[in-house]
């Protein structure tokens, strides 16, 4: 199947999404980086960048950076004056995206916290709410980025958990995996959460099976 996913997304991409020089080149720069190829796909990086614009998003938070690819999606739609902060632990991965966010011509709007995302949540201090919150670093972390996503948000918030159907193993109560323990807990706490309306979508397409979480902080 995985063949013919591909050929689909390749084909909605084509249709849907006009060609992109600097993202191809971001992917170009993250790939002889060595980067591994765990970026969002053009179509998924297209969706973030609409829900940036849905929601009129001024303040992004995104943990989990790479090399940026997902970052250039979401800065582009992002008004005057607006931020994004992104959080990675990995110097490389940091190091490249910085340089991919100057090629982009995003920098200015754009700050990648370099160290463990947790520890940078815990100083972030007092600060204006985010908008918008794209959660896809350490899945067996989910859960505590949950709790802090919550913390930084504001009624009107909207929360994307990437990863989270795994190629089905979600469902697996007794996995042993903690990337998938964490994403089971994160998706129950979501469900749990009262100030949360929540939903997750499989999706198929040149990265595989897997899904996001896409949850509204309510008034
Ligand atoms: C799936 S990749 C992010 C992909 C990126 N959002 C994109 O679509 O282009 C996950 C990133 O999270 C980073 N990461 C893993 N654990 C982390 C942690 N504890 N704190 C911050 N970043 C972490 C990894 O180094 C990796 O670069």
């Amino acid at each position: 199947m995985q063949q013919k996913w591909s050929a689909v997304d390749e084909y909605l991409v084509k249709q849907l999404i006009p060609e992109d020089e600097i993202l191809t080149q971001v992917l170009a720069n993250n790939q002889r980086a060595g980067l591994p190829a765990i970026d969002v796909s053009p179509a998924q990086g297209q969706l973030l960048a609409l829900f940036v614009r849905m929601v009129r998003a001024k303040r992004i938070l995104e943990i989990g950076t790479l090399g940026g690819y997902s970052t250039v999606w979401m800065a582009r739609e992002l008004p005057t004056g607006g931020e994004l902060l992104t959080l990675e632990a990995d110097p490389l991965h940091a190091a490249i995206a910085r340089e991919n966010l100057q090629f982009a011509g995003v920098a200015h709007q754009v700050t990648v916290a370099e160290g463990p995302a947790l520890q940078t949540l815990e100083n972030l201090g007092d600060r204006p709410p985010f908008d918008l919150i794209f959660i896809d670093a350490d899945k067996p972390n989910n859960p505590n980025y949950l709790k802090w996503a919550m913390h930084y948000a504001r009624p009107g918030t909207l929360i994307i958990g990437d990863n989270v159907v795994r190629e089905g193993e979600v469902t697996n109560p007794t996995t042993t995996d903690a990337s998938v323990q964490g994403v089971r807990k994160f998706i129950e706490m979501t469900g749990a959460d009262p100030r949360l309306t929540a939903t997750a979508v499989q999706t198929v397409g040149v990265k595989g099976w897997d899904g996001f979480t896409l949850a509204w902080v309510n008034a």
